[in-house]
Protein backbone atom coordinates (compact mmCIF):
# COMPACT_ATOMS: atom_id res chain seq x y z
CA UNK A 1 0.00 0.00 0.00
CA UNK A 2 1.39 3.57 -0.85
CA UNK A 3 0.84 6.37 1.47
CA UNK A 4 1.50 9.74 -0.35
CA UNK A 5 2.89 13.28 0.67
CA UNK A 6 5.65 14.94 -0.11
CA UNK A 7 7.60 11.66 1.40
CA UNK A 8 5.81 9.08 -0.22
CA UNK A 9 6.40 5.30 1.00
CA UNK A 10 5.05 2.04 0.54
CA UNK A 11 3.54 -0.53 3.64
CA UNK A 12 4.31 -3.41 2.23
CA UNK A 13 1.87 -6.20 4.24
CA UNK A 14 2.50 -10.14 3.80
CA UNK A 15 4.41 -12.93 4.72
CA UNK A 16 8.39 -13.62 4.74
CA UNK A 17 9.44 -9.88 3.94
CA UNK A 18 12.66 -9.25 4.96
CA UNK A 19 14.24 -9.56 1.60
CA UNK A 20 12.19 -5.97 0.68
CA UNK A 21 14.52 -4.55 2.78
CA UNK A 22 17.51 -3.28 1.10
CA UNK A 23 14.75 -2.10 -1.69
CA UNK A 24 13.33 0.24 1.11
CA UNK A 25 16.56 0.97 2.69
CA UNK A 26 17.37 2.23 -1.37
CA UNK A 27 20.94 2.72 -2.58
CA UNK A 28 24.01 4.05 -0.26
CA UNK A 29 23.42 2.71 2.89
CA UNK A 30 26.46 1.10 4.68
CA UNK A 31 25.43 1.23 8.32
CA UNK A 32 22.48 -0.09 9.88
CA UNK A 33 21.52 0.38 13.44
CA UNK A 34 18.75 -2.59 13.86
CA UNK A 35 16.80 -1.17 16.89
CA UNK A 36 14.64 -4.01 19.02
CA UNK A 37 13.67 -4.58 22.52
CA UNK A 38 14.87 -7.28 24.88
CA UNK A 39 12.03 -9.52 24.27
CA UNK A 40 12.37 -9.17 20.58
CA UNK A 41 16.02 -10.03 20.35
CA UNK A 42 15.66 -13.12 18.22
CA UNK A 43 13.78 -11.31 15.69
CA UNK A 44 16.33 -8.31 15.76
CA UNK A 45 19.31 -10.37 15.15
CA UNK A 46 18.02 -12.09 12.27
CA UNK A 47 17.36 -9.09 10.64
CA UNK A 48 20.81 -7.87 11.55
CA UNK A 49 22.46 -11.42 10.07
CA UNK A 50 19.96 -10.98 6.50
CA UNK A 51 21.75 -7.50 6.36
CA UNK A 52 25.26 -8.23 7.65
CA UNK A 53 25.12 -11.07 4.75
CA UNK A 54 23.59 -8.97 1.86
CA UNK A 55 26.91 -6.26 3.05
CA UNK A 56 25.97 -4.09 5.13
CA UNK A 57 27.18 -3.02 8.47
CA UNK A 58 24.41 -3.71 10.58
CA UNK A 59 24.19 -3.61 14.92
CA UNK A 60 21.71 -4.27 16.82
CA UNK A 61 20.87 -1.90 20.02
CA UNK A 62 18.73 -3.55 22.55
CA UNK A 63 16.19 -1.06 24.56
CA UNK A 64 13.82 -2.12 27.35
CA UNK A 65 10.31 -3.11 26.58
CA UNK A 66 6.99 -1.20 25.74
CA UNK A 67 7.06 2.56 27.25
CA UNK A 68 9.87 1.60 29.03
CA UNK A 69 11.74 2.05 25.95
CA UNK A 70 10.03 5.61 25.37
CA UNK A 71 12.48 7.39 27.06
CA UNK A 72 15.21 10.32 26.77
CA UNK A 73 17.88 8.49 28.66
CA UNK A 74 17.14 5.29 25.77
CA UNK A 75 17.11 7.83 22.75
CA UNK A 76 20.87 8.67 24.34
CA UNK A 77 22.21 4.94 23.86
CA UNK A 78 20.97 4.76 20.35
CA UNK A 79 22.84 8.35 20.02
CA UNK A 80 25.56 7.00 21.67
CA UNK A 81 25.73 3.50 19.79
CA UNK A 82 25.34 5.14 16.49
CA UNK A 83 28.23 8.18 17.69
CA UNK A 84 30.98 5.64 18.54
CA UNK A 85 29.98 3.34 15.06
CA UNK A 86 30.63 6.88 13.11
CA UNK A 87 27.03 6.71 11.43
CA UNK A 88 27.06 9.20 8.74
CA UNK A 89 24.03 10.60 6.77
CA UNK A 90 23.79 7.72 4.54
CA UNK A 91 23.23 5.17 6.61
CA UNK A 92 19.91 4.27 8.41
CA UNK A 93 17.68 2.83 11.32
CA UNK A 94 15.51 -0.37 10.87
CA UNK A 95 13.22 -0.75 14.00
CA UNK A 96 11.81 -4.40 14.57
CA UNK A 97 9.06 -4.28 16.99
CA UNK A 98 5.45 -2.76 18.37
CA UNK A 99 4.46 0.88 18.48
CA UNK A 100 6.76 1.99 21.51
CA UNK A 101 9.88 0.36 19.38
CA UNK A 102 8.89 1.90 16.64
CA UNK A 103 8.09 5.67 18.01
CA UNK A 104 11.66 5.26 19.54
CA UNK A 105 13.50 3.82 16.62
CA UNK A 106 12.02 7.36 14.53
CA UNK A 107 12.68 9.57 17.05
CA UNK A 108 15.71 8.52 17.30
CA UNK A 109 16.88 8.49 13.17
CA UNK A 110 14.86 12.00 13.27
CA UNK A 111 17.00 13.48 15.53
CA UNK A 112 20.92 11.64 14.13
CA UNK A 113 22.18 14.40 12.14
CA UNK A 114 18.82 16.43 12.08
CA UNK A 115 17.44 13.11 10.09
CA UNK A 116 18.58 9.44 8.54
CA UNK A 117 16.79 7.07 7.15
CA UNK A 118 14.24 4.75 9.04
CA UNK A 119 12.44 1.58 8.04
CA UNK A 120 10.15 0.38 10.54
CA UNK A 121 9.38 -3.73 10.81
CA UNK A 122 6.07 -3.79 12.78
CA UNK A 123 5.57 -6.86 15.06
CA UNK A 124 2.47 -5.89 17.13
CA UNK A 125 -1.12 -5.49 14.95
CA UNK A 126 -1.13 -2.45 16.31
CA UNK A 127 2.54 -1.03 14.84
CA UNK A 128 0.76 -2.68 11.72
CA UNK A 129 -2.27 -0.94 11.31
CA UNK A 130 -1.18 2.80 13.01
CA UNK A 131 2.24 3.22 14.88
CA UNK A 132 4.42 2.48 12.07
CA UNK A 133 2.48 4.44 9.35
CA UNK A 134 2.57 7.89 9.30
CA UNK A 135 5.74 9.38 10.61
CA UNK A 136 4.53 10.21 14.06
CA UNK A 137 7.49 9.50 16.44
CA UNK A 138 7.52 10.00 20.03
CA UNK A 139 9.01 9.54 23.74
CA UNK A 140 7.42 9.95 27.19
CA UNK A 141 8.08 12.83 29.82
CA UNK A 142 7.38 12.52 33.65
CA UNK A 143 4.27 15.27 32.58
CA UNK A 144 2.72 12.94 30.30
CA UNK A 145 2.64 10.49 27.15
CA UNK A 146 4.20 11.77 23.82
CA UNK A 147 4.73 14.79 25.14
CA UNK A 148 8.13 14.90 22.74
CA UNK A 149 8.47 13.90 19.67
CA UNK A 150 8.70 14.74 15.69
CA UNK A 151 7.39 13.86 12.37
CA UNK A 152 9.38 12.23 10.46
CA UNK A 153 7.70 9.96 7.33
CA UNK A 154 9.59 6.47 7.55
CA UNK A 155 11.66 5.38 3.97
CA UNK A 156 9.08 2.10 4.43
CA UNK A 157 6.95 -0.23 6.11
CA UNK A 158 7.10 -3.78 6.47
CA UNK A 159 4.42 -5.60 7.79
CA UNK A 160 4.79 -9.37 8.29
CA UNK A 161 2.19 -11.00 9.53
CA UNK A 162 4.10 -14.12 10.54
CA UNK A 163 5.04 -12.25 13.35
CA UNK A 164 1.52 -11.95 14.92
CA UNK A 165 2.36 -15.79 15.52
CA UNK A 166 3.88 -15.14 18.51
CA UNK A 167 1.79 -11.88 19.52
CA UNK A 168 0.33 -12.65 22.87
CA UNK A 169 -3.93 -12.45 22.77
CA UNK A 170 -3.52 -9.31 25.12
CA UNK A 171 -1.75 -7.70 22.22
CA UNK A 172 -3.65 -9.01 19.11
CA UNK A 173 -6.69 -7.47 20.99
CA UNK A 174 -4.85 -4.06 21.89
CA UNK A 175 -4.11 -3.42 18.04
CA UNK A 176 -7.98 -4.32 17.63
CA UNK A 177 -8.62 -1.12 19.53
CA UNK A 178 -6.93 0.88 16.99
CA UNK A 179 -8.77 -1.10 14.20
CA UNK A 180 -11.83 -0.06 15.82
CA UNK A 181 -11.09 3.86 15.76
CA UNK A 182 -10.27 3.15 11.83
CA UNK A 183 -14.52 1.58 11.70
CA UNK A 184 -15.95 4.37 13.53
CA UNK A 185 -13.81 7.44 11.92
CA UNK A 186 -13.89 6.47 8.14
CA UNK A 187 -14.58 2.83 7.25
CA UNK A 188 -17.86 1.08 8.99
CA UNK A 189 -16.79 -2.03 6.85
CA UNK A 190 -14.75 -2.67 9.50
CA UNK A 191 -16.89 -2.30 12.55
CA UNK A 192 -19.66 -4.83 10.18
CA UNK A 193 -15.94 -7.28 10.07
CA UNK A 194 -15.69 -7.70 13.40
CA UNK A 195 -19.42 -7.45 14.38
CA UNK A 196 -19.67 -10.57 12.23
CA UNK A 197 -17.33 -12.61 14.16
CA UNK A 198 -15.26 -11.05 17.04
CA UNK A 199 -14.38 -14.32 19.13
CA UNK A 200 -13.30 -16.01 15.62
CA UNK A 201 -11.25 -13.05 14.53
CA UNK A 202 -9.50 -13.03 18.13
CA UNK A 203 -9.25 -17.06 18.19
CA UNK A 204 -7.93 -17.73 15.12
CA UNK A 205 -5.29 -15.00 14.93
CA UNK A 206 -2.38 -17.54 15.12
CA UNK A 207 -3.59 -19.70 11.90
CA UNK A 208 -3.74 -16.65 10.02
CA UNK A 209 -0.82 -15.64 10.72
CA UNK A 210 0.81 -18.90 9.73
CA UNK A 211 -1.21 -18.62 6.59
CA UNK A 212 -3.13 -21.55 7.27
CA UNK A 213 -6.54 -19.78 7.26
CA UNK A 214 -5.86 -18.55 3.86
CA UNK A 215 -7.38 -15.56 3.14
CA UNK A 216 -8.70 -14.12 6.14
CA UNK A 217 -10.47 -11.19 7.51
CA UNK A 218 -7.74 -9.94 9.52
CA UNK A 219 -5.93 -9.24 6.42
CA UNK A 220 -8.80 -7.22 5.22
CA UNK A 221 -8.94 -5.53 9.12
CA UNK A 222 -5.18 -4.37 8.50
CA UNK A 223 -5.47 -3.29 4.32
CA UNK A 224 -8.49 -1.25 5.63
CA UNK A 225 -6.80 0.16 8.53
CA UNK A 226 -3.44 1.12 7.02
CA UNK A 227 -5.70 2.56 3.92
CA UNK A 228 -7.72 4.76 6.67
CA UNK A 229 -4.15 5.86 8.09
CA UNK A 230 -2.65 6.72 4.56
CA UNK A 231 -5.28 9.13 3.24
CA UNK A 232 -5.19 11.21 6.32
CA UNK A 233 -1.46 11.32 7.09
CA UNK A 234 -0.96 11.65 3.02
CA UNK A 235 -2.69 15.13 3.16
CA UNK A 236 -1.89 16.47 6.90
CA UNK A 237 1.58 14.85 7.85
CA UNK A 238 1.81 17.40 10.91
CA UNK A 239 -1.58 17.39 12.24
CA UNK A 240 -2.64 20.84 11.41
CA UNK A 241 -6.48 19.49 10.52
CA UNK A 242 -7.85 15.94 9.16
CA UNK A 243 -5.14 13.59 11.17
CA UNK A 244 -6.56 15.03 14.47
CA UNK A 245 -9.51 12.51 13.53
CA UNK A 246 -6.59 9.47 14.33
CA UNK A 247 -6.53 10.91 18.00
CA UNK A 248 -10.05 9.48 18.51
CA UNK A 249 -10.26 8.35 22.32
CA UNK A 250 -6.84 9.19 22.83
CA UNK A 251 -7.20 12.04 25.18
CA UNK A 252 -8.60 10.15 27.71
CA UNK A 253 -6.17 7.19 26.31
CA UNK A 254 -3.13 8.68 27.65
CA UNK A 255 -4.57 10.07 30.41
CA UNK A 256 -4.88 6.66 31.62
CA UNK A 257 -1.41 5.54 30.55
CA UNK A 258 0.02 7.97 32.32
CA UNK A 259 -1.70 7.89 35.56
CA UNK A 260 -1.87 3.95 35.42
CA UNK A 261 2.20 4.78 35.14
CA UNK A 262 1.82 2.60 31.43
CA UNK A 263 0.50 -0.43 32.85
CA UNK A 264 -2.06 -0.61 31.02
CA UNK A 265 -1.52 -1.04 26.64
CA UNK A 266 -2.29 1.68 24.40
CA UNK A 267 -5.01 -0.04 22.60
CA UNK A 268 -6.75 -0.75 25.87
CA UNK A 269 -6.77 2.83 27.10
CA UNK A 270 -8.06 4.22 23.66
CA UNK A 271 -11.13 1.65 23.71
CA UNK A 272 -12.25 3.32 27.34
CA UNK A 273 -10.87 7.05 25.62
CA UNK A 274 -13.05 5.54 22.57
CA UNK A 275 -16.08 4.97 25.10
CA UNK A 276 -15.50 8.29 26.84
CA UNK A 277 -15.59 10.45 23.57
CA UNK A 278 -18.73 8.44 22.16
CA UNK A 279 -20.23 9.31 25.71
CA UNK A 280 -19.38 13.24 25.97
CA UNK A 281 -20.96 13.45 22.00
CA UNK A 282 -24.16 11.69 23.38
CA UNK A 283 -24.21 14.15 26.63
CA UNK A 284 -23.63 17.01 24.06
CA UNK A 285 -26.53 16.21 22.03
CA UNK A 286 -24.53 15.42 18.97
CA UNK A 287 -24.50 11.31 18.79
CA UNK A 288 -27.59 9.38 19.47
CA UNK A 289 -27.55 6.39 21.85
CA UNK A 290 -27.32 3.62 19.48
CA UNK A 291 -24.04 4.86 18.10
CA UNK A 292 -22.93 4.75 21.43
CA UNK A 293 -24.15 1.39 22.32
CA UNK A 294 -22.52 0.25 19.37
CA UNK A 295 -19.00 1.73 20.83
CA UNK A 296 -19.64 -0.88 23.73
CA UNK A 297 -20.99 -3.83 22.33
CA UNK A 298 -17.74 -4.13 19.76
CA UNK A 299 -15.31 -3.35 22.26
CA UNK A 300 -16.75 -5.73 24.62
CA UNK A 301 -17.31 -8.07 21.77
CA UNK A 302 -13.47 -8.50 20.98
CA UNK A 303 -12.68 -8.15 25.14
CA UNK A 304 -11.34 -4.92 25.19
CA UNK A 305 -12.20 -2.48 28.16
CA UNK A 306 -15.09 0.27 28.30
CA UNK A 307 -14.91 1.40 32.09
CA UNK A 308 -12.56 2.62 34.25
CA UNK A 309 -11.57 3.02 37.73
CA UNK A 310 -14.22 6.06 39.31
CA UNK A 311 -11.80 8.32 41.53
CA UNK A 312 -9.30 9.54 39.27
CA UNK A 313 -10.77 12.38 38.11
CA UNK A 314 -8.73 15.27 38.75
CA UNK A 315 -5.26 13.51 37.95
CA UNK A 316 -7.32 12.62 34.58
CA UNK A 317 -8.02 16.06 34.06
CA UNK A 318 -4.60 17.08 34.99
CA UNK A 319 -3.20 14.81 31.95
CA UNK A 320 -5.95 15.55 29.30
CA UNK A 321 -4.86 19.36 29.66
CA UNK A 322 -1.26 18.15 28.00
CA UNK A 323 -3.07 16.77 25.34
CA UNK A 324 -1.22 17.92 21.94
CA UNK A 325 -4.94 18.59 20.99
CA UNK A 326 -5.66 21.51 23.80
CA UNK A 327 -4.98 25.32 22.88
CA UNK A 328 -4.12 27.75 25.69
CA UNK A 329 -6.44 26.47 28.43
CA UNK A 330 -9.00 25.20 25.77
CA UNK A 331 -9.62 21.37 25.75
CA UNK A 332 -10.50 19.69 22.41
CA UNK A 333 -12.02 16.19 21.61
CA UNK A 334 -12.29 14.58 18.76
CA UNK A 335 -15.75 13.17 18.55
CA UNK A 336 -18.13 11.69 16.61
CA UNK A 337 -21.47 13.17 15.09
CA UNK A 338 -22.64 9.66 13.60
CA UNK A 339 -20.47 6.86 12.53
CA UNK A 340 -17.24 8.21 9.88
CA UNK A 341 -18.43 11.52 10.84
CA UNK A 342 -15.50 13.03 12.83
CA UNK A 343 -15.86 16.39 14.43
CA UNK A 344 -14.41 18.50 17.47
CA UNK A 345 -15.50 19.11 20.81
CA UNK A 346 -13.98 22.61 21.97
CA UNK A 347 -14.12 23.68 25.34
CA UNK A 348 -16.88 21.29 26.74
CA UNK A 349 -18.32 22.68 30.07
CA UNK A 350 -16.82 20.99 33.33
CA UNK A 351 -19.96 19.35 34.20
CA UNK A 352 -20.00 17.48 30.81
CA UNK A 353 -16.75 15.81 31.06
CA UNK A 354 -17.31 14.95 34.49
CA UNK A 355 -20.47 13.14 33.27
CA UNK A 356 -18.98 11.45 30.47
CA UNK A 357 -16.14 10.07 33.65
CA UNK A 358 -19.51 9.13 35.84
CA UNK A 359 -20.47 6.90 32.77
CA UNK A 360 -17.36 5.40 31.70
CA UNK A 361 -16.60 5.14 35.63
CA UNK A 362 -16.54 1.28 36.59
CA UNK A 363 -19.79 0.00 38.58
CA UNK A 364 -21.52 2.99 36.95
CA UNK A 365 -25.56 2.64 35.73
CA UNK A 366 -25.70 4.77 32.89
CA UNK A 367 -27.44 7.86 33.17
CA UNK A 368 -29.71 6.53 30.20
CA UNK A 369 -30.50 3.72 32.45
CA UNK A 370 -31.47 5.41 34.78
CA UNK A 371 -33.46 7.40 33.42
CA UNK A 372 -35.53 4.27 32.24
N1 LIG B 1 3.27 6.91 16.15
C1 LIG B 1 2.00 6.59 16.02
O1 LIG B 1 1.30 7.03 15.10
C2 LIG B 1 1.40 5.64 17.00
C3 LIG B 1 0.12 5.11 16.74
C4 LIG B 1 -0.43 4.22 17.66
C5 LIG B 1 0.30 3.85 18.78
N2 LIG B 1 1.53 4.38 18.99
C6 LIG B 1 2.31 3.96 20.15
O2 LIG B 1 2.53 2.56 20.04
C7 LIG B 1 2.72 2.01 21.34
C8 LIG B 1 1.87 0.78 21.50
O3 LIG B 1 2.29 -0.16 20.55
P1 LIG B 1 2.10 -1.73 20.80
O4 LIG B 1 0.72 -2.01 21.22
O5 LIG B 1 2.66 -2.40 19.63
O6 LIG B 1 2.96 -1.98 22.11
P2 LIG B 1 4.49 -2.39 22.35
O7 LIG B 1 5.39 -1.85 21.34
O8 LIG B 1 4.74 -2.04 23.78
O9 LIG B 1 4.45 -3.99 22.18
C9 LIG B 1 3.62 -4.72 23.02
C10 LIG B 1 4.35 -5.98 23.53
O10 LIG B 1 4.44 -6.92 22.49
C11 LIG B 1 5.76 -7.45 22.42
N3 LIG B 1 5.92 -7.88 21.05
C12 LIG B 1 6.13 -7.13 19.95
N4 LIG B 1 6.07 -7.90 18.85
C13 LIG B 1 5.85 -9.15 19.25
C14 LIG B 1 5.66 -10.38 18.58
N5 LIG B 1 5.66 -10.45 17.25
N6 LIG B 1 5.48 -11.50 19.31
C15 LIG B 1 5.43 -11.43 20.67
N7 LIG B 1 5.56 -10.28 21.37
C16 LIG B 1 5.76 -9.16 20.66
C17 LIG B 1 6.62 -6.32 22.88
O11 LIG B 1 7.86 -6.77 23.34
C18 LIG B 1 5.75 -5.72 24.00
O12 LIG B 1 5.96 -6.41 25.21
C19 LIG B 1 2.37 3.11 22.32
O13 LIG B 1 3.53 3.68 22.83
C20 LIG B 1 1.61 4.10 21.48
O14 LIG B 1 1.71 5.40 21.99
C21 LIG B 1 2.08 5.26 18.12
O1 LIG C 1 -1.17 9.12 13.86
C1 LIG C 1 -1.83 9.88 14.56
O2 LIG C 1 -1.92 11.09 14.31
C2 LIG C 1 -2.54 9.38 15.75
O3 LIG C 1 -3.09 10.15 16.52
C3 LIG C 1 -2.56 7.90 15.93
C4 LIG C 1 -2.67 7.46 17.38
O4 LIG C 1 -3.22 6.16 17.36
C5 LIG C 1 -1.34 7.37 18.10
O5 LIG C 1 -1.52 6.79 19.35
C6 LIG C 1 -0.52 8.63 18.22
O6 LIG C 1 0.77 8.34 18.68
C7 LIG C 1 -1.09 9.63 19.16
O7 LIG C 1 -0.50 10.85 18.91
P1 LIG C 1 -0.38 12.04 19.94
O8 LIG C 1 -0.13 13.21 19.04
O9 LIG C 1 -1.68 12.16 20.68
O10 LIG C 1 0.75 11.75 20.83
ZN1 LIG D 1 -3.11 5.33 19.31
Amino acid sequence: MHVSGAQPYDVVIGRRLLGELPALLGENVRRVLVICTEAMTTSGNAVREDLAAQGYEAMVAEIPDAENGKSIDVAVFCWTVMGQADFTRSDAVVSVGGGATTDLAGFVASTWLRGIKVVHIATTLLAMVDAAVGGKTGINTAEGKNLVGTFYPPAGVLCDLVSLETLPKFDFVAGLGEIIKCGFIADPRILELIEADPVGIVERRGAFASGDAGEDVVLELIERSVAVKASVVGVDLTDVGQREILNYGHTFAHAIEHVERYSWRHGAAVSVGMVFAAELARLAGRLPDDVVDRHRAILTSVGLPVTYRGDKWDQLLTAMRRDKKTRGDLLRFVVLDGVAKPARLEGPDPALLAAAYAEVSEGAVTSRAISL
